[in-house]
Order: structure tokens, then sequence, then C-alpha cells
């Protein structure tokens, strides 16, 4: 649907890496006027000298939370850290409506965001009518909603690949293995030891390794989608390049299943659904496919062990892991096409 409405946008964490891509997406949107940019560390530099690359836009400088007039702001993107966000967002006006990029939202039971984010939540009242933001499975609840979280950005290429398999019982739910790859840009724009380019490049490095935080949220997800618990082992590595993502998901077959029934399956389950291609035979994901791109690329592959196949998913973590896919869920909240301000083509090599 096309439309002429502007809605008035604030960025929160407009000085990091999802801020940025957030601001670099909705800068050319029709319907989008962003009327604040806040920060922390950064408040009152221009844009400009924080991020270059956006210098010809003409947009405020970045200012603090409590400068801006939430009178005039109808819409709110928040790209801040774990554990800042929710604090952030109880203090917004209830008519904003809010895209949160972080973890805090994610997860619907509190005592599993103790256990994995360590501490009390800071807006449990949020929760019950929050809506996780993994677009293609959510839509009709996000286009109600006022709180969206978005998925992180290992689930968002995870769950795409998997959910449409374990709601259509076309896989086991028993012994699902993920080896998953991300750019150093995952993890943010702040100065942390293991992304020195000295420490990142040239190497490959797992983390987290059978810790980490999101998987708690991809078995919320593929449990809820299962109607029975689900247990996921998943290990991420931070590999030495910018932006992409990369997951192989090795999974055991329902009884009687084929590898060409998981695709078809996945066809099936995305057929509306521009963002998402499950490619052809023969051709395998790969991060250059989609990169700079709201795209996910899903292969299927038979697995030489019988009983097994194997599932690769790939998407960019800055735009359809986190700034993309927060503005189509922009999209789908309004009424307006879903591909709006998304359309630009991935950029390679
Ligand atoms: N990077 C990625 O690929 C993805 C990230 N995410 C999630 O999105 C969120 C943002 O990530 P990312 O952009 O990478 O992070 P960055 O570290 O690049 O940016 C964080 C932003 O938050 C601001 N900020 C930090 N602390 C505070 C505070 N106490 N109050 C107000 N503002 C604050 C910073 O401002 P300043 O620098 O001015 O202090 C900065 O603008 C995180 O929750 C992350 O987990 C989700 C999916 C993918
Ligand atoms: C490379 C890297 O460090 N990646 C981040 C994931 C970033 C992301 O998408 O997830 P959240 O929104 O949940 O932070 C990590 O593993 O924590």
């Amino acid at each position: 649907m096309t439309s002429t409405q502007t809605f008035r946008a604030a960025v929160l964490g407009a000085s990091g890496y999802t801020g940025a891509d957030l601001i670099r997406l909705a800068a050319r949107h029709a319907n989008i006027e962003i009327v604040a940019l806040i920060a922390k560390a950064h408040a009152g530099q221009p844009l400009a000298k924080v991020f270059p690359h956006l210098a010809s836009l003409d947009l405020p400088s970045l200012v603090t939370s409590d400068e801006v007039d939430w009178d005039g702001v109808d819409v709110a993107f928040c790209g801040l850290p774990h554990g800042t966000a929710h604090g952030e967002i109880a203090k917004l006006p209830e008519r904003v409506k809010v895209i949160d990029m972080s973890a805090d939202f994610r997860l619907r039971d509190l005592d599993t965001y103790a256990q994995w984010y360590g501490g009390e939540h800071g807006a449990p009242h949020l929760l019950p009518d929050t809506v996780y933001g993994l677009t293609e499975h959510y839509r009709e609840a996000i286009a109600d909603a006022r709180l969206v979280a978005c998925p992180g950005c290992y689930p968002t290429a995870v769950l795409l690949a998997l959910l449409p398999l374990a709601k259509g019982a076309l896989i086991a739910t028993d012994g699902i293995i993920v080896d998953a790859k991300s750019g150093v840009s995952g993890a943010g724009r702040s100065l942390k030891q293991n992304i020195l380019f000295s420490e990142a490049g040239e190497g490959l490095s797992p983390y987290g390794v059978g810790t980490h935080r999101h998987v708690p949220e991809i078995e919320q997800e593929l449990g809820q989608a299962a109607g029975r618990a689900v247990t996921v082992n998943f290990t991420p590595h931070l590999v030495p390049m910018t932006r992409g993502e990369l997951c192989t998901c090795y999974v055991p077959l329902a009884g009687g299943t084929s590898a060409d029934d998981l695709r078809q399956g996945l066809r099936e389950a995305y057929a509306s659904s521009p963002f998402v291609r499950v490619v052809d035979e023969g051709i395998i994901p790969a991060t250059q496919h989609v990169r700079g791109s709201n795209y996910c690329h899903i292969g299927v592959f038979a697995d030489r062990i019988p009983g097994r196949a194997i599932v690769i998913s790939t998407i960019d973590n800055l735009v359809k892991g986190s700034a993309g896919q927060a503005l189509q869920n922009f999209n789908v909240m309004h009424g307006l096409d879903e591909t709006t301000a998304l359309e630009q083509l991935p950029l390679f090599p």
C-alpha cells in the first residue's frame, strides 16, 4: 500500500552501528522524517562528524534522550545495548511506537531473561504486549503492536531457516546443531579487545561455546512452533569480515521426509515473503550474496548421514539482522508495503 503520511522518528543509539544503518535506510523512506538522533558519549556532535558517510543527509545533531521533545515523535527505533534499552524504552510516552533492536524484550519468560542476561528486567510490565519482530512469522501481530522486539541477528538467520520446518513437523526437534559465523560489526562499535584488527583479523574464533545468549531465544521460538521443548546446540564464530552472517544448521529429518521436502516446505512458507529466497539446488548461499541488503538466502542440502539434512541461511547482520528488519517492521506497523526503502540489491563483490 502506498501512503503520503509522514511519521516522525527518533533513533536511540544513533552513534552505533545499528543506528547508523537505520539512519542510512530510513533517510530514503518517503514516510519517515527523522526528527531526533539520540546518543550518550557522542551527544552534542553533528551526525556528519560521527559518521562521515552520512554527511549528505540534512539531519539534527546527536542529543541525549532528555533533550528530545517526545510530543513531536511518533516512532522510536532503539539501537541501545541490551540492559540499557528496557529502561530507556520504559520512559517513552505510551503513544510512541517502539521498534527495539536490542535483546531486552525478546524473551517472554522473566526467569529465562534473568538467567541469560543476568539481572532483573527493567520494564516487565511492557513484556505481555511486546511482539517478537521476526516479520515473516509475526506479520499480523506486528501490524497491531506498540512495541516490537526485533530478533537477534543469529536468531533471525536460524529461525528463518528452521521455523517453517519445525512448524510443519518436517524436522525432528532433538539433535539440531547450528554452526554460526558472524562478521565483526555484529559486536557493535564500542571498543573491545577481541574485535581489534590485530586480534580478529586473519583468524577464526569460536566464542560463547555452549553459553551464547541467543540459545534461549532460538529455543523459545522453535519450541513454540513445534509445540514442545526444543534444545539446540549453537556455536557462534567471529569471522574477519565486516558484515554478514551465515548459519549452517544440521537437522534431523522427521520420519519419511527428505531434503527436497524441506526445500519445498520452505518455498511454500515464504511464497509471499519478498526478502526470503530459498535458492535452487546447486547454489550454495554465501554472505556475499546478501551483503548490504534485507535478503535472507536459504539453501537445503541432503546429508550423507541418513536421516539428516543441512540447511544454510545467510543474512547481513546490520540489515536483515537488525536495521533492515526494524524498518520492515515499521512498514508492517504502518500499513505500508513491506519492502518500502528496503528495495536495494546486495552489494557484490
Ligand atoms: N551489531 C549488530 O549486528 C546487531 C546488534 N543488535 C543489537 O542492537 C543494539 C545496538 O547494537 P550496535 O549498534 O551494534 O551497538 P553500538 O555499540 O555500535 O552502539 C550502541 C549505541 O548505544 C548508545 N548507548 C550506549 N550506552 C548508552 C546509554 N547508557 N544510554 C544511551 N545510549 C547509550 C551509544 O551511544 P554513544 O556511543 O554515544 O555512547 C551508541 O549509539 C544492541 O542491543 C545489539 O545487541 C542487534 C542485531 C544486530
Ligand atoms: C559478533 C558478535 O559479537 N555478535 C553479537 C550478536 C549481535 C546480535 O545480533 O545480537 P543482539 O542483538 O542479541 O546483541 C554477539 O554474539 O553477542
